[in-house]
């Protein structure tokens, strides 16, 4: 069965708030569509279409409200993707994923962003989509700008921003949701240290809260002090899913790093 049920705000208590079963996902390797040398004879040939391959398989896991979970795994190996599943983003080939409380996003640098709307229109957009009401949004603005401090920048086309005044709103908006469930890719690794700092301040205090949070890094310090539970993820497959110090040890022992 291939499903993805997303029924917020249905979560009962003591049930998960996201449960993964049996879920893979395929992409395209080439543009072409040919098989390449891999898909022939490569061992995830079986039940791929010419030109595929598994970006993730056979993933399985549940989640708790108010977990803290960082996701690990060396470049490619399906943490944004698995990310993108929690969200509806992307849609499973097999298995199910079923998420019961709504989720706020920071996995893309855009945020979701409009390019040629204002930093303004992208706020009461973004918020909007995420069921804010316009006079809920109204009276949360001004703290979000202030957040982002980008102040000088309201009124401006959002593709005029740099890359890292985008994260900065994108993080401010994303961070003032209701939604239960946050998911933070690596994109805060391109805000200066000193915001990056004050978004880590907010999301303990998202925590402390009872939020569920879902963070890919590569830097170790920053999955210890959120996370007690870590996934590690390996050429699509969910190799480790425990302590988080445990899956250090793992992805250490593996590839004799730990993440930075
Ligand atoms: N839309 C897509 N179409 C084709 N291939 C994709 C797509 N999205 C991701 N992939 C591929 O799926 C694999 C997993 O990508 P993903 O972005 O999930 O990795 P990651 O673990 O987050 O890597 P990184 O640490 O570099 O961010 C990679 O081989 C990537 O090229």
């Amino acid at each position: 069965m291939t499903e993805t049920v997303r029924t917020p705000g249905t979560a009962a208590a003591g049930s998960p708030v996201i449960a993964l079963a049996g879920v893979g996902i395929r992409f395209r390797r080439n543009r072409r569509g040919r098989r390449s040398f891999k898909d022939l004879f490569g061992s995830g040939a079986r039940r791929t279409r010419p030109g595929e391959f598994w970006a993730l398989r056979a993933v399985s896991f549940t989640v708790q409200r108010g977990e803290a979970i960082g996701v690990v795994g060396r470049n490619g190996q399906g943490k944004s993707t698995l990310l993108k599943l929690v969200t509806g983003v992307v849609l499973p080939d097999e298995g199910t994923v079923h998420v019961t409380e709504g989720v706020a996003p920071l996995i893309e640098i855009t945020g979701g962003f409009v390019d040629d709307l204002t930093v303004r229109e992208n706020v009461f957009l973004t918020a909007g989509l995420h069921g804010m009401t316009k006079k809920q949004i109204g009276e949360r603005f001004d703290e979000i700008i202030d957040f982002a401090e980008i102040g000088d920048f309201v009124d401006t086309p959002y593709k005029h921003l740099s890359s890292g005044m985008k994260v900065r709103i994108a993080f401010a908006v994303i961070s003032r949701l209701e939604e239960p469930i946050i998911l933070v890719d690596e994109v805060l690794a391109v805000g200066d240290k000193a915001f990056r700092e004050k978004c880590y301040r907010r999301i303990e205090e998202l925590l402390a809260g009872g939020r569920t949070l879902f963070f890919v890094s590569h830097n170790e310090r920053d999955l210890r002090r959120f996370c007690a539970r870590g996934l590690y993820l390996d050429k699509g497959a969910l190799v480790l899913d425990g302590p988080l110090d445990e899956v250090l040890a793992r992805y250490d022992a593996e590839y004799g790093v730990k993440p930075a």
